[in-house]
């Protein structure tokens, strides 16, 4: 029965908090939307719950979290770990804290840590600041995210506008003093100040000790770097490896990269130079979409006839110059077509016997799984800091080798690497 339940506001955001949850020996499987119980293996540790809420209307976020979380609560989960983008990705109206705000309703709970900082992945908060490597987040390349655009670096500042509680701080001179004075300060928060309290990180032993001293609260909150704090299930007869293993299919394999973020542009213009490649040409898209998707299902086969356990790669961007705007017009805005493209290539790969797949981007991930009809993922080893290997299993029954790869996330050569991982 699962102890811990997670829910993630998007799909690469679920397999980054279950890559940490199997780092610490949880068997973890991650749901594509709130699941039937049935639907939920009896042997995990934890489950996660991945919604595509961060930029949907605030009320449907609510009332999809909310049944997210009754679902975890009825399975038995004890305790709930509400996951956000570790660069607090939402805007002055949500959804973090309307969502905090129904989670600490719903579990009657005296109050929470607010903790987006995953060191290993660069973010870190220092005396309430949230930092992307060495910059200011509102001075990183998210002050220009098309959706959740982050001016403001003080996470306070950027989660008072859309909660209804008072938000307080606790900073790192405290945090180093080790759980028991954290532990007092929150407290000292919690009956005076407010329930939400954001609390400074900047390595991982910080993150060991907001988990010890929040380990009695049935809600905690943050990036997915909280979880490598957390006590580890393991033991000598339940090792980290009892919780990586997934099965492995064989049959081919492709790379489909929809995000246009800075590092998946490097990883692209690595793979470039070392696969075959076919990059999604906007005009085909837009003239007759599934003759472009046909066209590239063509070319892959030849490429696996040629090769058979060779990926071929599919992509959208080169440079931020590719990138089109919305269109004024009315027509149908790129992002649409480059998703439904890669959904569908996705689909027809499936069909041609693609066993092992990587995907680009948070959004992308998941029109890929839908179009896969993907409803569960069984995470194994990981690739690097927030990413890992999955077994998908279809709702046909399939299972499909799956690495989700948020748009900022994984060393240059993921695309090419990966792969030694998973045999
Ligand atoms: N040439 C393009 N012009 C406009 N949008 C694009 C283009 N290529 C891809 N996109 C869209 O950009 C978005 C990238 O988002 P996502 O997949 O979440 O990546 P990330 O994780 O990097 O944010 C997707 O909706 C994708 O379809
Ligand atoms: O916390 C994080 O940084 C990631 O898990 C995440 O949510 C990234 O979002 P996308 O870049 O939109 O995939």
């Amino acid at each position: 029965m699962p102890v811990l339940g997670g829910i993630a506001d998007d799909f690469t955001g679920a397999t980054d908090l279950a890559t940490n949850l199997v780092a610490r020996g949880l068997r973890t499987v991650v749901t594509l939307g709130v699941p039937a119980r049935e639907d939920v293996p009896a042997d995990v540790d934890a489950v996660v719950i991945a919604v595509k809420t961060r930029t949907a209307e605030v009320a449907e976020a609510v009332t999809t979290a909310r049944a997210a979380l009754r679902t975890l609560l009825d399975l038995g989960c004890e305790r709930i770990y509400d996951k956000y983008c570790s660069t607090f990705d939402s805007t002055a109206q949500g959804n973090i804290g309307p969502v905090m705000d129904a989670l600490l309703a719903d579990l009657d709970t005296p109050g929470t840590v607010v903790v987006p900082a995953f060191p290993a992945t660069g973010r870190t908060v220092y005396q309430g600041r949230l930092f992307v490597g060495s910059d200011l987040l509102d001075e990183s390349s998210m002050r220009h995210h098309p959706l959740t655009p982050m001016t403001e670096s003080r996470v306070r500042l950027l989660l008072e506008p859309q909660t209804r509680h008072a938000v307080g701080e606790v900073f790192h001179q405290t945090v180093r003093r080790g759980p028991d004075a954290l532990r007092a300060a929150l407290d000292a928060e919690f009956a005076d100040g407010g329930p939400l309290v954001v609390v400074d990180a900047i390595d991982d032993a910080d993150l060991r000790v907001i988990a010890e001293a929040t380990r009695d609260l049935p809600l905690i909150t943050g990036g997915s770097g909280l979880a490598l704090g957390l006590g580890t299930a393991t033991s000598a007869d339940a090792p980290v490896e009892r919780a990586e293993l997934i099965p492995v299919v064989g049959g081919h394999r492709a790379v489909l990269a929809g995000s246009a973020s800075a590092a998946t542009r490097a990883q692209v213009a690595h793979a470039r130079n070392r696969l075959p490649w076919w990059k999604l040409d906007l005009e085909a898209l837009r003239t007759d979409l599934d003759a472009e998707v046909a066209a590239v299902v063509e070319w892959a086969r030849a490429r696996w006839a040629e090769d058979a356990a060779r990926p071929v790669l599919v992509y959208a961007v080169d440079s931020l110059a590719d990138v089109e705007p919305p269109r004024a017009d009315g027509g149908e805005a790129a992002s649409v077509l480059v998703e439904r493209a890669l959904g569908r290539c996705a689909a027809r790969f499936a069909e041609h016997g693609m066993g092992g797949l990587v995907v680009a981007g948070g959004e992308t991930s998941g029109t890929v799984l839908t179009a896969l009809e993907v409803t569960r993922l069984r995470l194994g080893a990981s690739l690097s800091p927030g990413v890992s290997w999955a077994a998908g299993t279809t709702r046909a029954g399939a299972v499909v080798n799956l690495a989700l790869k948020s748009g900022n996330f994984g060393d240059e050569d993921i695309f090419t690497s990966s792969w030694e991982r998973l045999a």
